[in-house]
């Protein structure tokens, strides 16, 4: 019997859609409230035919009023709103947020990165959704509050961390990873038309300024790199879903291949959401398409004396949702994998 009530606000979105596809499949959830802002009044059924069971559901405004009385309250929103939502809940409900405004630790960072200018400033830190994360099931267990990672951040650290747990690099990363249309939102915008993207791929946010940069060097200095740096530039492929992140970095002295593998596979042995490939295979996006995991696999470039990590998850499952309804669990107490599945959905 399902016993949590949880609200989705921002339900007519891309992460608010798969918030909601993935608690379907929670037996301890029961979807209460979902709201929308320019949304407000359509039948879900219109914009999110996908989720059958909740078609006839009418979206709510998403204020204090349509999402008081919930157990859980998701929020996917755009920056900012989330923060303005966020402080009209109790201190007793269970707020998740997939933006970014609780993400970072840094002032300095949020103010180059996502600027300063009054309502979208910073707001903090909360518990971060990465349990993967060294500290992080500690500090979800419990929580009322729950940052969840960037798509990017999720898998850059994910592909980077047993590297850099193990010290067998330099902690001087080079990450290019290409992602699917899906992680800029549901919002029109010209360069996100079918015949932009179709048949073709572009990089974005080059030389250091893409908002992930600095979330994922605070998630490799709590993984132990002392003064990390990341050079990240993204790629808009022609796919929804997806990301393929190449992460590469200077080997410390007399690092193999094998220390490499060890490494992985000692990482990730009792994690439940990050599997390592078999050697020599490596990850690819269609692998994990709706699925609450990430693939890695990695090796040594030898002429380079560079590790060569690769890893691959769907920006809105692992990426959002998926570790979203993760950390819901852990800060319920629920077993982690209550509900969440690894079976992805191919070609
Ligand atoms: N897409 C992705 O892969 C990922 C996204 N995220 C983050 O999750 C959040 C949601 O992203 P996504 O679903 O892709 O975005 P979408 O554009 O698809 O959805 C945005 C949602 O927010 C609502 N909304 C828009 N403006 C406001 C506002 N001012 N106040 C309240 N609600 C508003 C929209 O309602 P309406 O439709 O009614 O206008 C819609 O429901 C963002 O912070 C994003 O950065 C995080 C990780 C991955
Ligand atoms: C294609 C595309 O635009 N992708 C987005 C991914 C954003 C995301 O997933 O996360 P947050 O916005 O919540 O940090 C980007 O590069 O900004």
């Amino acid at each position: 019997m399902s016993t949590i009530t949880a609200a989705v606000a921002g339900a007519s979105g891309y992460v608010g859609g798969e918030v909601l596809r993935t608690l379907l499949a929670h037996p301890e959830v029961t979807i209460g409230a979902v709201t929308a802002s320019s949304n407000a009044g359509a039948r879900l059924g219109e914009l999110q035919p996908h989720l059958l069971p909740l078609a006839d559901r009418v979206l709510d405004p998403t204020d204090a009023e349509h999402l008081a009385g919930h157990d859980v309250v998701f929020l996917g929103l755009p920056h900012g709103a989330s923060a303005e939502v966020a402080a009209t809940l109790g201190d007793d409900v269970l707020v998740i947020d997939c933006g970014a405004d609780f993400r970072l630790d840094s002032s300095d960072d949020w103010a180059e990165f996502y600027g300063g200018d009054g309502a979208h400033d910073w707001a903090g830190t909360w518990p971060y959704g990465l349990p993967e994360l060294p500290g992080q099931r500690e500090a979800l267990a419990g929580a009322k509050r729950v940052a969840v990672p960037g798509c990017f951040p999720t898998i850059s650290t994910l592909t980077a961390m047993p590297a850099v747990l193990a010290d067998l690099v330099h902690p001087d990363l080079t990450i290019v990873a290409p992602t699917g249309t899906s992680g800029a939102g549901k919002k029109l915008a010209p360069g996100f038309l079918a015949s932009e993207v179709m048949g073709q791929a572009s990089a974005y946010g080059v030389g250091g300024v893409h908002r992930h940069t600095p979330e994922i060097e605070q998630n490799l200095r709590k993984a132990g790199a002392a003064d990390p740096v990341v050079s990240f530039t993204p790629i808009l492929a022609p796919m929804a879903r997806g990301i393929l992140a190449t992460v590469s970095a200077p080997l410390k002295d007399g690092v193999t291949a094998d220390d490499v593998r060890a490494a992985y596979e000692k990482a990730y042995a009792d994690e439940p959401f990050v599997h390592v490939l078999p050697d020599g295979t490596w990850p690819q996006t269609k692998s994990v398409l709706g699925a609450n995991l990430a693939l890695v696999q990695a090796t040594v470039d030898p002429r380079a004396n560079k590790l060569v990590a690769i890893g691959a998850m769907d920006n809105l499952a692992k990426g959002t949702a998926g570790g979203a309804v993760q950390s819901m669990n852990l800060a319920l107490g629920l077993p982690e994998t209550t509900g969440l599945s690894t079976v992805g959905t191919a070609p």
